[in-house]
């Protein structure tokens, strides 16, 4: 597999003009190493992956993964049914890409969190083909719609824990993330004593500190107040891979969103580009409108 990260850290030095020797003084490590880690033929540890994503005033994220190309085939879906008691998806047909910012909406009930879930993997389709052209236990980021917190643990020992998993656990890692989505003040304060709005924003911080190349969000500003809404849109300009959000937060769809899905009647019945809407005058909520609502 391509190394991103090896691509990702040449780039950003040439483009900062740095060398490898100022950036192997920065980090107190040979200019070998530097240079090991540019080929691919080694990998730096965690703290100072933290350090060059400090340098290069870039998210680890996005040290990490990079942008996707365009073109890049991540996701593809074939003739998906699924049902439970009655039919709720009955063809539906999906390609996502690299660099993709996809906005699903539909009704309520229409299936929205069923197809997400079945990409996620956390449902299986009765009928149908799901193609991931990616690793799901490294690449997929998931903030699903229902709070699944271990409600029992204290934030900070909670943020410990998914770091750990993700095997990126350092102290200075844990206090980035609590300062940069303003959680330090609830930083031993346990889930289940957590307002609903601080779980979400708990969630988000979960489903994005490591990299992905698809990260799925459910319906994520629900129960958020109009700070943390902010704060979330403002933070999805640092996510680096695609994203496939249940949204109906219109205005920022406008704003944060290349592509719209709508589900109707268990089918993708319109898929279109954000900029299409706009040349034909259109907003967001007026498109979903006249295609929900059948006036098309
Ligand atoms: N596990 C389940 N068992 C039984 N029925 C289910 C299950 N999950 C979803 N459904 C049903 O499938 C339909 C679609 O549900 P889904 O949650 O996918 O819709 P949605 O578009 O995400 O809705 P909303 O906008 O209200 O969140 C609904 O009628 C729902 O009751």
């Amino acid at each position: 597999m391509e190394n991103i990260f090896s691509y990702q850290l040449n780039m950003l030095r040439q483009k900062k003009s740095l060398s490898q020797e100022i950036i192997a003084q920065k980090l107190y490590v040979s200019r070998q190493s530097v240079s090991k880690w540019e080929r691919g033929d080694a990998e730096p540890d965690i703290d100072k992956l933290i350090a060059l994503a400090d340098i290069f005033g870039v998210d680890l994220n996005y040290l990490l993964a990079g942008q996707q190309s365009p073109e890049e085939l991540l996701l593809k879906l074939t003739a998906v049914r699924k049902g439970f008691k009655k039919p709720v998806l009955n063809d539906v047909n999906l390609e996502i890409y690299g660099k993709d910012r996809i906005a699903l909406l539909g009704s309520n009930g229409s299936g929205k969190s069923t197809i997400v879930n079945i990409i996620a993997g956390m449902l299986r389709p009765d009928a149908g083909h799901i193609e991931r052209l990616f690793d799901p236990k490294e690449d997929l980021n998931v903030m699903p719609q229902e709070n699944t917190l271990i409600e029992t643990l204290r934030l900070a020992e909670h943020i410990a824990l998914s770091a750990g998993i993700h095997r990126i656990y350092s102290t200075q890692f844990v206090s980035g993330l609590l300062q940069k989505f303003h959680l330090e003040e609830q930083a031993n304060v346990r889930i289940s004593d957590l307002s609903g709005g601080q779980k979400r924003r708990l969630a988000l911080l979960l489903s994005v500190m490591s990299s992905s190349k698809l990260l799925i969000l459910d319906e994520p500003t629900v129960g958020m107040d109009l700070e943390s809404i902010d704060f979330f849109w403002n933070y999805m300009d640092h996510v680096a891979g695609s994203v496939l959000t249940i949204t109906h937060d219109f205005n920022q769809i406008d704003r944060y969103f290349n592509r719209v899905l709508l589900l109707k009647d268990g089918v993708i019945v319109q898929d279109e580009k954000v900029t299409v809407i706009h040349s034909n005058n259109q907003t967001i909520e007026e498109w979903y409108r006249k295609y929900n609502n059948n006036e098309g």
